[in-house]
């Protein structure tokens, strides 16, 4: 039995295995969570012209002005000012030609057509042509996951349409002689199923169409045949459950049987040890350990960077950021691990019970503590590397 895999070996061992999906145009207001296949390049110049970034007046020279008409977001003043004139001009207005400082309201003075200033007019309010970007400027760059800013950035370079992967497609088995498929129907010999369903929800987050198999029973007959069907149209099969070394976990000869080639089984963290990966033609196979939290764990650390993978994202892995410890942390065990924990105004709280069955300080967490191996105890107030849970860490 080879030893078990360092992470990041077998996270960029699990991506090499996969490619991102074919890529086509998408209207870009429903392109949200897509990636982007190709860069998008403005095609206009933002603003196209001098704007006015606030209400008053677009000055000529020194004052006091002559007042000579009115500049409105969308209906410009179309001539030329002299020295000594002024228009009223509105924020986002264009600034006509001939001016050179904008006269907030707070500031100005009016009697009939005259303007006088109680401060002078200053060009830092006017908006430059271009300041935001130029016709031709590479706006976002391929694998950019599309969302509310970027979808705004697009359309306010001038276009209707991106070009995106589609959504990849994954199916997710569970399998356990145990699980009961109906929460409220769970006798006392069995326990719900949960795995497929939070395994579902986390792919669904990254963008995935789901296949939901299961619970199938430990027997390799069906499990192969289920490994089989989700092969059919998912090119990531994810199964958890039967990935250890009991007479029960029978995943491994499931696979062998329906033709998949092992690549590698384990990795040094806890939870989520006994994770496999498996491969035939274009299928992969990523089995994780069946504890709901080790399954949990897996998923975000392997599941969602494999989907991000073939979504067409250009960084695919979660990022750790330094966070502050509000609590005492005892020292490491001995594989590294990762910590459920609560990220409270006064920093972050390591939950008490870190079983990998245990489910409630799973959904009170907001983070992943990174604890190396035998790592020394770490005071509060010390900085540990961990991954948020639910922000856009991966892109
Ligand atoms: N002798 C050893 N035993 C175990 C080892 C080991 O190295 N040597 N590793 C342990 C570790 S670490 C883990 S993690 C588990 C993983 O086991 P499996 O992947 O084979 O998972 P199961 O045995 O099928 O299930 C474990 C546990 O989780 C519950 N479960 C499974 N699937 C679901 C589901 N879909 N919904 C809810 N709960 C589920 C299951 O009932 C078990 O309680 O192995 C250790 N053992
Ligand atoms: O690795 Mo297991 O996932 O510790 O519980």
């Amino acid at each position: 039995m080879s030893a078990p895999l360092k992470l990041e070996e077998a996270q960029v061992r699990l991506l090499d295995l996969l490619s991102p999906t074919p890529a086509s145009p998408c209207p870009v207001d429903q392109s949200a969570r897509l990636f982007l296949a190709e860069p998008v390049i403005a095609r206009r110049t933002q603003p196209p012209t001098d704007l006015s970034a606030m209400d008053g007046y677009a000055t000529s020279g020194d004052g006091p002005w002559l007042l000579k008409g009115e500049s409105r977001a969308g209906a410009p003043y179309d001539m030329v000012l002299g020295k000594g004139d002024a228009i009223r001009i509105s924020t986002g207005a264009q600034m006509p030609l001939g001016a050179d400082a904008v006269l907030v309201q707070e500031e100005a003075q009016v009697d009939g057509t005259r303007l006088t200033a109680t401060e002078p007019p200053t060009a830092r309010f006017i908006r430059r042509a271009g300041l935001d970007f130029k016709a031709s400027h590479t706006l976002l760059e391929a694998g950019t996951r599309m969302g509310a800013a970027q979808t705004a950035l697009a359309r306010a370079g001038g276009l209707a349409e991106v070009v995106t992967h589609d959504a990849p497609r994954v199916a997710v088995i569970e399998c356990g002689d145990e699980l009961a498929r109906d929460p409220t129907a769970c006798e006392p010999h069995q326990t719900p199923a949960v795995n497929g369903a939070m395994l579902a929800a986390m792919a669904r987050e990254a963008g995935a169409q789901v296949r939901q198999i299961g619970p199938v029973a430990d027997d390799a007959e069906e499990i192969t045949r289920a490994i089989l069907a989700a092969s059919e149209d998912a090119a990531l099969v994810v199964i958890s459950g039967g990935a250890s070394v009991g007479p029960h976990d029978l995943v491994k000869p499931a696979l062998e049987a329906a033709g998949f080639t092992l690549d590698f089984w384990r990795i040094a963290i806890k939870p989520g040890k006994p994770l496999l990966v498996a491969r035939r033609a274009g299928t992969v196979v990523l089995g994780l350990p069946g504890n709901p939290v080790s399954s949990f764990v897996t998923g975000f650390l392997f599941m969602v960077p494999a989907l991000l993978r073939m979504a067409g994202a250009k960084d695919c892995l979660p990022r750790a950021i330094p966070m502050l410890l509000a609590r005492d942390l005892p020292p490491g065990g001995g594989r590294r691990e990762f910590l459920r924990a609560r990220w409270t105004p006064d920093g972050l709280v390591a939950a008490e019970l870190q079983d990998s069955s245990a489910l409630t300080p799973l959904a009170q967490a907001q983070v992943l503590i990174d604890r190396p191996a035998r790592a020394e105890a770490s005071e509060a107030g010390a900085f540990v590397p961990a991954f948020l849970l639910e922000t856009r860490t991966y892109a």
